[in-house]
């Protein structure tokens, strides 16, 4: 579908006004940023500010207060339940802890949604996770268990399944969340990889502000105060050229605090 007019040719997803809340209360209101197609968008800001509850609202989960959410042009929460879920078919997710099934191997884990959604043969289905475990240089770990593997690789695991069915606009949710340093930047590489190999538009949630500054090309950022935005940019050009004191603390503060730990 080609795009409307109000959006730019190179957006793929547009938060207009936003207000997201649960019940009476407002977690955050007036949002409003583009994510343009085969960019690293970061979603940033301090602790409880509401930036799982921004993810959760793009990827489907919760119907926001007011305003506007278009995904390729489209009102996404203005159209039917089942296209809905056809829209839906175009995002990967990466949950914080990787949510594997403990119960099934790697494979098997990533060959579950080809399973669900799909009428693919068993065949090409394995030839399928073959092909996306050696994508995130996890195919020596097909036939393990979560279990068996560490919290790198079960992340690495956890983007597999996440791209399984070609997903094109991935959300990831803390991806480094408890990783090393070594591991987290690995991490980064893929997801570099994922922007330049496939073209995925990625969003992503983190605290990580060092793995945020080496691969996010764009974001927004969020205050728990006032509830709202309170600046947009790339991560690298907020924390060098931000003059909102609130926003230059939280960059440095955070960047000296990993320099200090790597
Ligand atoms: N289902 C829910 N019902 C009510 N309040 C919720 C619900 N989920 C989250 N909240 C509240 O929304 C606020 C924002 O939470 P959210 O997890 O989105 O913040 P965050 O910025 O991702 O936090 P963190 O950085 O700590 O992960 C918090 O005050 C939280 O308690």
């Amino acid at each position: 579908m080609a795009a409307p007019s109000s959006l730019g040719a190179d957006a793929v997803m547009r938060v207009e006004g936003l207000t997201l809340g649960f019940g009476s209360k407002i977690i955050q209101h007036d949002l409003s940023f583009d994510v343009k197609r085969g960019s690293i968008f970061a979603v940033m800001g301090g602790s409880g500010c509401g930036k799982s509850t921004v993810l959760k609202s793009m990827i489907g989960l919760l119907r926001p207060k007011a305003g506007q959410y278009d995904v390729q042009g489209e009102s996404y929460w203005d159209a039917s339940a089942e296209r809905r879920t056809e829209i839906g078919h175009r995002f990967g997710v990466l949950f914080q802890s990787g949510a594997l099934w403990s119960s099934m191997t790697v494979g098997e884990n990533v060959a579950l949604p080809m399973q669900m959604f799909t009428r693919l043969d068993d065949h090409t289905i394995r030839r399928m996770v073959t092909l996306k475990l050696a994508l995130v240089g996890m195919l020596h770990a097909i036939d393990l268990y979560p279990s068996e593997i560490s919290g790198g690789m079960r992340k690495r695991a956890g983007v597999a399944r996440a791209i399984a069915l070609d997903a094109d606009i991935l959300f990831f949710d803390e991806p480094s969340a408890g990783l090393d340093p070594i591991t987290s930047a690995r991490l980064d590489e893929l997801i570099l990889t994922l922007r330049d190999g496939l073209g995925a538009t990625i969003v992503i949630v983190s605290h990580e502000l060092p793995s945020l500054f080496a691969i996010a090309d764009d974001g927004v950022f969020l205050d728990a105060t006032t509830r709202t935005a309170i600046a947009h940019g790339a991560p690298r050009e907020l924390r060098d050229h931000s003059d909102d004191p609130q926003i230059h603390a939280f960059m440095n503060r955070n960047a000296q605090q990993t320099d200090g730990n790597a």
